[in-house]
């Protein structure tokens, strides 16, 4: 707790990391809670790079900017670091989640007992059905659409989950904002317009499936050596590690043909193949990225 305290007070004082390493930060909280998990104490910057699928460089890089250099031939105190992620990502607090549309989707996202553990607990289940109000899942019952403003208030909610039909999606999303949220996760498949001020990210596991059949056809189509298409390699394995490596650690999972894949979209805003490292189990990839005032296609 001293360590997270100290870390916080670290953060305050910090200036701007930039998105690129924000969006790899939860990849080295995965990476870390693990050693820790292991009473590991100390970690280099080569075994994390490989552990999160990246550059060592990359890892100093990013580290640094959150004031973690390391110590040479020893490496990085790992509950530091744990803490000093968690500040900079605002993980030190709970964050409570409501989720709207408690359907197919919505009781798998619901019963997922990662969110717990990962700091985000969701306190509402919302949805119009009547056969579904009452009902409890992951041991919330679920409450009328009606109750949503008084449910966000008391529970001081900040981040909505939406899972209903993309048709009342931005009807959702309006009465979210007008409660009070200011972070929204999108699993309907349409784009949401929201205010100046309020961060929207969008999921869509079919984007991904897409893109993995683009790479399996770019596999097809790489010109064979011997009748066996070339190798592909992990952007973290690549030797030299520079070329085609993404800033992205959406990417880092992903094996690709050794030229890449031509542009697939804005770095940030465009669909981006593999797990999210904050969000790995139940909501996997498919994020893409958050814009304040708006939402990335
Ligand atoms: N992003 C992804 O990868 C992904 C994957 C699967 C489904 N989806 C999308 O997620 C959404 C939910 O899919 P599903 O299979 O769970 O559907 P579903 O029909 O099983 O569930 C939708 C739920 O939303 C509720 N609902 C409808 N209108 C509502 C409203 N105005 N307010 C509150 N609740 C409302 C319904 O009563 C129902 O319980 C759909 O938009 C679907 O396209 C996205």
């Amino acid at each position: 707790m001293t360590e997270l305290r100290r870390a916080a007070g670290a953060a305050r004082g910090r200036s701007s990391v930039p998105e690129a390493t924000v969006a790899r930060l939860p990849l080295y909280l995965r990476v870390l809670t693990s050693l820790a998990d292991r009473a590991v104490r100390t970690v280099s910057s080569e075994t994390l790079a490989k552990a999160a699928g990246m550059t060592s460089a990359k890892v100093r890089k990013d580290l640094s900017y959150l004031g973690s250099y390391g110590t040479r031939g020893v490496g990085y105190d790992v509950d530091f670091l744990l803490g000093r992620i968690a500040a900079e990502l605002g993980l030190t607090e709970d964050r409570t989640v409501v989720l709207v549309g408690v359907g197919n989707l919505g009781h798998a996202l619901a019963g997922y007992a990662g969110f717990r553990s990962r700091g985000f607990r969701v306190v509402a289940l919302l949805d119009v059905d009547p056969d579904r109000i009452g009902e409890s899942v992951g041991g919330v019952a679920v409450s009328p659409l009606d109750e949503m403003e008084a449910l966000v208030e008391r529970n001081q909610v900040t981040i909505g989950v939406i899972c209903t039909p993309a048709a009342a999606a931005q009807a959702v999303c309006d009465r979210l904002v007008s409660a009070g949220i200011t972070s929204i996760l999108n699993f309907a498949p349409i784009a949401l317009s929201v205010p100046v001020g309020v961060d929207v990210r969008k999921v869509d596991l079919a984007v991904e499936l897409q893109i993995l059949s683009f790479h399996e056809a770019r596999k097809r189509s790489a010109p064979a050596t011997g009748g066996v298409a070339a190798p592909t390699r992990s952007p973290g394995r690549r030797a030299g590690g520079r070329s085609g490596e993404s800033d992205d650690p959406r990417l880092a999972m992903v094996t690709r043909a050794p030229t890449g894949p031509p542009t697939l979209g804005t770095r940030g805003t465009g669909p981006l193949v593999g797990t999210t490292g904050g969000t790995s189990g139940a909501v996997t990839g498919a994020v893409t990225g958050a814009k304040t005032g708006g939402e990335a296609s």
